[in-house]
């Protein structure tokens, strides 16, 4: 088994900042840099839009799951996941056993307006975006708390700020 303490995830809502974060702070930390959702488009060769078109959210989560079983087994890394991993129970079970799992806290207002450009969350397209995100949140922030080691919160502050609040935690905890 590896050491449960090497790898990183970052786990939380769309939004919440985990694919640019998880970049920084795999720069800060030398460990290679993993983002599920980029991963899934280039071994497709296509992007998200297209596989939720073609295979729904079911096949979508299938290729996210194998994904990150892939990549969660390298060492030394942080990977950044999608928001609705924790969805799938055999993800869940995946992240807590081989790594240390930080819960990227947003509130929706902060969503909404990191979003509202946004065009690569087939989730949000052509729906109502505040009612998408606070459902997803109802349903998801519980799952979130639950298997998290760390939460962050992330309104009102810059990548480097989540980031080196990261890096004071893994400091406090001999983790660096
Ligand atoms: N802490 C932050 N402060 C301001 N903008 C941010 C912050 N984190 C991310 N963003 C911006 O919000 C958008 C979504 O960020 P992203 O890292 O893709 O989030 P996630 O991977 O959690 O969905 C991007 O445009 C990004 O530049
Ligand atoms: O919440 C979700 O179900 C999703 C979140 C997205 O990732 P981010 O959380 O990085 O935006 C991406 O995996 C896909 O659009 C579905
Ligand atoms: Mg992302």
């Amino acid at each position: 088994m590896k050491d449960r303490r090497k790898n990183i995830f970052l786990v939380g809502p769309m939004g919440a900042g985990k694919t640019s974060v998880g970049r920084y702070l795999a720069k800060q930390l030398n460990k290679d840099f993993y983002d599920s959702d980029e991963e899934i488009e280039k071994k497709m060769g296509v992007s998200l839009t297209w596989i939720f078109d073609l295979e729904g959210m079911a096949g979508f989560r299938l290729r996210e799951m194998k994904v990150i079983d892939e990549l969660s087994a390298l060492p030394d890394i942080v990977l950044s996941t999608g928001g609705g991993c924790v969805e799938t129970p055999e993800v869940r079970e995946i992240l807590r056993q081989r790594g240390l799992v930080i819960y990227m806290e947003v509130s929706l207002k902060t969503q909404l307006d990191r979003l509202k450009r946004d065009k690569k969350r087939p989730l949000l397209q052509g729906n109502n975006p505040q009612e998408v995100l606070e459902r997803l949140w109802e349903e998801r922030e519980p799952i979130y708390e639950g298997i998290a080691d760390l939460t962050v919160l992330t309104d009102s502050r810059s990548v480097r700020d989540v980031c080196e609040d990261i890096l004071a935690w893994l400091e406090k905890h001999g983790l660096r």
